[in-house]
């Protein structure tokens, strides 16, 4: 049996499936009290939604470790919808039964401009309206304060209701993470090797989860925290942790790996050169992380194992896709405090962002703002062009 959907979603994408969901399915089984399902709307996909409405909302995870491959049902999602169904969206976050929204609509959606503040702020007003009282908003996206990001992009987007949103909605900070790449044919076809039936909804992620949530929620939620997530006072540090040192990591390896023609996050961290230079940029990157050194080094002890990880086929291509959202919270957030603090930037930090600086000029754009940048930087200077991209580097909510 289904649980009662009480959650919604915005971006049913593969991260949405092996994070939230997962955790939410294992909260599930642990509480047999106290039972959460989602209703997830994909951001703008009609057939992720269609393919897993066929299976009843249920899907395969695949937990992928260098030994082997652990397969699990997945049964926490009771409805997918179509992003663009806007009355099924409306409806769903009107109803009072829901009482908590997650978010993974990736960097580029928190830009002016972007739909998904502007789909949430919507629905907010038809609940406001409505008295379907407090809900909490959780952003699952990698930005730094990505709770506060929602807000301003959602109370921006609400523009003279802003208050009537702002009244009933919570805007939770979280960091999220699991390695999660786009699945392929040949997952799919691994998955009905080992389970007999066919299941397009399958998604790849290793072992590792984390999930770490502000304590501001405006009603009930899932006891997340029965099952690994952990509810603090303030995020900032893990945040500062993961995004400085993991999503940092991987963008620099994705920009000097798809130089070097590697295809995979683990080609790429394998390649001795490119090793030293995340190792050094780490170095320099965890100077104004605000937590013990130890609890630095046995994350990152663990952060090597998962990066070496041969049987995760993280493409350098999907990490770099929509890059230019994505540099200022994992480099350029970081000189800056680093800078404000009265640090230098360090060689390893200024040489990742040349390299990237060259990746997004000398390699085929992937994606349209990128481009946009690349071309920006091409009128400049080849040794100037990492100031001139500090220089107009602007921090979110800046005025
Ligand atoms: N995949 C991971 O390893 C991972 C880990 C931690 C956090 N995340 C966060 O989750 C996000 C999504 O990752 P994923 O692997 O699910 O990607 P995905 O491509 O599988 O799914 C992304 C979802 O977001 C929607 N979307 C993307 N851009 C949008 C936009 N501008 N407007 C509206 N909808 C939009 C897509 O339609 C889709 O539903 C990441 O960008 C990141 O912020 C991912
Ligand atoms: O998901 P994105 O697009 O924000 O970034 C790509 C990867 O760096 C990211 O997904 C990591 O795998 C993830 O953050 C690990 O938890």
């Amino acid at each position: 049996m289904h649980p009662p959907a009480r959650l919604a979603h915005l971006g049913l994408g593969a991260f949405h499936r092996s994070h939230q969901a997962w955790f939410t399915h294992h909260a599930n089984s642990s509480c047999p009290e106290d039972q959460w399902g989602f209703v997830s709307f994909t951001g703008r996909s009609v057939r992720t939604a269609d393919q897993l409405t066929k299976a009843d909302g249920v899907f395969t995870l695949i937990e992928r470790s260098a030994d082997g491959d652990r397969l699990e049902r997945i049964e926490s999602i009771v409805r997918a919808e179509r992003g663009d169904d806007f009355h099924t969206w409306c409806s769903t976050l009107a109803n009072p039964e829901i009482k908590v929204l997650t978010v993974t609509v990736t960097e580029s959606g928190y830009a002016e401009g972007a739909i998904p503040p502007d789909r949430i702020a919507g629905a907010l007003i038809a609940r406001a309206a409505v008295n379907a009282g407090p809900i909490s908003i959780v952003s699952c996206d990698n930005l730094n304060g990505n709770g506060a990001a929602l807000r301003r992009a959602v109370l921006r987007a609400a523009g003279d209701q802003a208050k009537e949103v702002d009244k009933i909605a919570s805007f939770v900070d979280t960091v999220v993470d699991r390695i999660t790449p786009a699945a392929t044919a040949e997952d799919i076809r691994c998955v009905r090797e080992l389970s007999g039936f066919d299941d397009p909804s399958a998604v790849v992620a290793e072992p590792f989860a984390e999930w770490v949530l502000t304590d501001n929620f405006a009603d009930a939620r899932p006891a997340w925290e029965a099952v690994g997530a952990r509810v603090v006072e303030d995020v900032t540090p893990y945040e500062q942790r993961k995004l400085w040192l993991l999503n940092a990591g991987h963008t620099f390896l994705a920009a000097a790996g798809r130089l070097r023609r590697y295809e995979t996050i683990a080609e790429a961290y394998a390649d001795p050169d490119l090793n030293a230079e995340v190792e050094a940029l780490w170095a320099e990157q965890r100077r104004s992380i605000r937590l013990d050194d130890a609890e630095i080094n046995d994350w990152l002890a663990a952060l090597r194992v998962r990066l070496a990880n041969p049987r995760i086929a993280h493409r350098l291509e999907q990490i770099a896709q929509g890059s230019s959202a994505k540099i200022a919270p994992r480099l350029l957030t970081v000189l800056r405090h680093q800078t404000e603090a009265g640090m230098t930037a360090g060689e390893a930090q200024l040489s990742a962002l040349d390299t990237w600086v060259r990746s997004i000029v000398e390699l085929e754009p992937l994606d349209q703002p990128t481009a946009g940048l690349a071309r920006d930087l091409e009128t400049v200077a080849r040794r100037d062009r990492v100031t001139a991209l500090i220089e107009q580097f602007t921090p979110a909510g800046a005025s």
